[in-house]
């Protein structure tokens, strides 16, 4: 048994906050001292490998499963609270759906078990219908949808009731590159009006498009968490292509920054990412590269990404590092 946890004051501010969360599942904490915070109307991107306990601290967040430990504030109260989960809105990954019923049936339905009244119905179907591209749909039935469109339709019902907090898990895993570009301007569209938004995605171009912050789960805990110029630590990484790294070369780079994700598997190249902490830098790595007689071939700052991130926290060989809060 854990200690009694300190408790969380539920800052106005904030729409969650959790402290020392846990989940044990057959003697296993599959959440295991989850620490993090989103404030309100803030997009939050929750990211971690498979297994890492992401949908298990959803779903206590919105009172589905009981924690074994810890506390979790959610819209300054209880997840159990009916009165908080009736301004919560969900998007499950695996969403069951009533297959006999038409769009408008799901939601009509779905609205009246979140106490919505039929004259507010009335108007609020057709509304989130056109807001996720199935306007004019609502009459047919769910059997014949794709999953594309079940996908925008479990949407519609996360949204119907204007909540004050929703929970996407994986939204965009059925869509079209069309698909997500709208969803994301729903979740940009909610953020103007207020509304915070908890995305779980394995589509990290995605996230970093659209959070404000992300957090990094590995086994049940927050690795980092933060916006990504913190998580970042301000470093900007350059791609680099040269025909050959010799020793020399990858010693004197190294004198200027951090080398990442080195490749030279193929004859006549080598690839690597440099992480620098200006971009002021960037006329050194081609002196160094001419001086120790290699070829550049390509010499590239990107903008911060959220790959290198989640690949270095999550495979990365210490499993931490590089600025950002420590949770
Ligand atoms: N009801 C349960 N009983 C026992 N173990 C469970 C239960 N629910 C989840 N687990 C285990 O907890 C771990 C975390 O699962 P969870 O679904 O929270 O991870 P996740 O980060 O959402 O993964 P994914 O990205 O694959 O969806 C997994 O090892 C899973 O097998």
């Amino acid at each position: 048994m854990s200690a009694p946890p300190e408790t969380v004051a539920g800052a106005p501010g904030n729409v969650i906050e959790t402290r020392e969360l846990r989940k044990v599942y057959r003697d296993r904490a599959v959440v295991d001292g989850l620490t993090l915070t989103v404030g309100a109307g803030e997009v939050f991107g929750f990211l971690g490998p498979n297994g890492a306990g992401k949908s298990t601290t959803v779903k206590m967040l919105l009172g589905l499963v009981i924690p074994s430990g810890g506390e979790a504030r959610v819209l300054c109260g209880s997840p159990a609270d009916p009165a908080v989960r009736a301004r919560l809105g969900f998007l499950p990954e695996q969403f069951r759906f009533q297959l006999w019923m038409t769009a408008e049936e799901f939601l009509n339905f779905h609205g009246q078990l979140a106490g919505m009244k039929s004259n507010e119905l009335r108007t609020r179907v057709p509304q989130v219908l056109e807001e996720v591209g199935l306007g004019g749909r609502g009459g047919e039935q769910l059997s014949g949808y794709s999953k594309g469109m079940l996908q925008r339709c479990g949407l519609a019902g996360a949204i119907l009731a204007r909540p004050q907090l929703v929970f996407l898990d994986e939204p965009t895993s059925a869509l079209d590159p069309i698909g997500r570009v709208e969803v994301r301007e729903i979740i940009e569209r909610l953020k103007g009006e207020g509304v915070a938004v908890f995305l779980n995605s394995h589509l990290l171009s995605e996230v970093e498009q659209v959070c404000d912050r992300v957090a990094f789960v590995k086994a049940g805990r927050v690795l980092q968490q933060g916006s990504m110029r913190e998580l970042m630590g301000g470093v900007i990484p350059v791609s680099v292509r040269v025909d050959r790294l010799t020793s020399e070369l990858r010693a004197a780079l190294q004198g200027i920054g951090e080398i990442h994700r080195e490749d030279t598997n193929t004859p006549g190249r080598a690839d690597l990412d440099l992480w620098l902490q200006s971009e002021a830098q960037v006329p050194a790595v081609a002196a160094a590269i001419h001086a120790a007689g290699a070829q550049l071939y390509a010499l590239t700052p990107r903008r911060p990404d959220l790959e290198s991130l989640f690949l270095e926290l999550i495979e990365g060989p210490a499993g931490h590092a590089h600025g950002g809060h420590h949770a």
